[in-house]
């Protein structure tokens, strides 16, 4: 099972939403900001630099919400 961590940010009653890029796996595809743990990574850890690489934002983290599986 692929372990993925995905960001809410929410704001003034609006969510953070990203696109994905043409050349990306499941390109042009909506989704919150994220993207797979790597091998000793803790979700936390993934999360921050995901958003870091992604957005270039440093973050804290609020809250998690409960995990969802699907295929
Ligand atoms: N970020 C994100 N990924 C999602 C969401 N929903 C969903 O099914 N996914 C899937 C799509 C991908 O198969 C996987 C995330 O992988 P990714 O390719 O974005 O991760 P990554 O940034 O680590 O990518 P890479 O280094 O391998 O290029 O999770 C979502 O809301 N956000």
């Amino acid at each position: 099972m692929l372990q993925v961590t995905c960001g809410m940010f929410e704001k003034n009653k609006k969510v953070l939403i990203c696109q994905r890029s043409a050349k990306m796996k499941h390109p042009m595809k909506w989704e919150f900001p994220g993207g797979k743990i790597e091998p000793e990574e803790s979700k936390e850890d993934c999360l921050q630099r995901e958003i870091k690489e992604e957005l270039g934002m440093i973050i804290t983290i609020d809250r998690a919400l409960n995990p969802v599986e699907h295929q």
